[in-house]
């Protein structure tokens, strides 16, 4: 099996999908958004690149919630933004969302030539790298970045993925470069991970913007057992039965 780590979604290729388990890593904040409105109740998420692809989809969805960020902030008129705190309080059971953000929607978009698409990170690592290893498929972890940049925290999330393949697979694994280097900067980090987090470019604008409580949270290891899983065909996020 083997298992490649991919820096940031502009150098994903279609052919490098083919076949292959794609797990998708935005931990600030898409990935720990999607990961914690499926575990609050949320029925389906629907990914959208642009505003104008939301206010479409809502001609036809039209009990849907709109949600999503711009640069960190809540996009005006939408009921929802980007941060995963948002998801924790509200009265979330059964309902849909179509959702756009800065970076983590066109990603899963972009990912959609993978035979299963998963969303991962830290909130979920165990239960995705489970759903992972069961496919026995190739495996290719997608850090999103940010604004076409390697983002540190993505990094880090794809660095503990490894080290949960790692403890678990009992098939053989060959990891590519890029992936040993995240895993070893992940164990070196591991037991210090949110103060290295907060140091990141990300959690830097976020802070200052007031989301600072976001990193911690999206930062706690398998907090919630949900894995979403995007199916391209019909252009949306569930949790992953199987
Ligand atoms: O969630 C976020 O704040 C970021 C915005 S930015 O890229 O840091 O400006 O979006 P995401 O799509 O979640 O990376």
């Amino acid at each position: 099996m083997l298992v490649d780590v991919i820096p940031i979604v502009d150098e994903v290729k279609n052919e490098n999908l083919y076949k292959k388990t794609v797990i998708i890593v935005d931990i600030l904040r898409t990935s720990s958004t999607i990961i914690t409105a499926l575990a609050n109740g949320i029925e389906w998420i629907i990914p959208a690149e642009t505003i104008g692809q939301v206010k479409t989809i809502k001609n036809i969805e039209t009990s849907a919630l709109l949600a999503g960020d711009r640069f960190s902030k809540k996009i005006q008129e939408f009921d929802l933004g980007n941060s995963p705190l948002e998801y924790t309080s509200l009265p979330l059971k059964n309902k849909k969302i179509i959702l756009t953000t800065t970076n983590g929607t066109r990603a899963i978009q972009k990912a959609g030539k993978g035979e299963y698409i998963f969303i991962g990170g830290f909130l979920n690592g165990a239960s995705c790298i489970q759903k992972a290893l069961k496919l026995k498929r190739d495996i290719v972890i997608l850090c999103v970045g940010n604004r076409n940049e390697f983002a540190l925290e993505d990094g880090l999330a794809a660095g503990f993925l490894i080290d949960t393949l790692m403890k678990n697979s009992d098939q053989a694994y060959e990891i590519n470069d890029f992936g040993k280097a995240v895993y070893g900067m992940y164990k070196y980090y591991e037991d210090k991970l949110t103060d290295i987090l907060k140091t990141t470019e990300t959690a830097k604008r976020l802070t200052q913007l007031g989301f600072g409580d976001d990193i911690h949270f999206s930062s706690q290891i398998n907090y919630y057992s949900v894995c979403p899983k995007y199916d391209p065909s019909k252009n949306m996020i569930k949790p992953s039965s199987d």
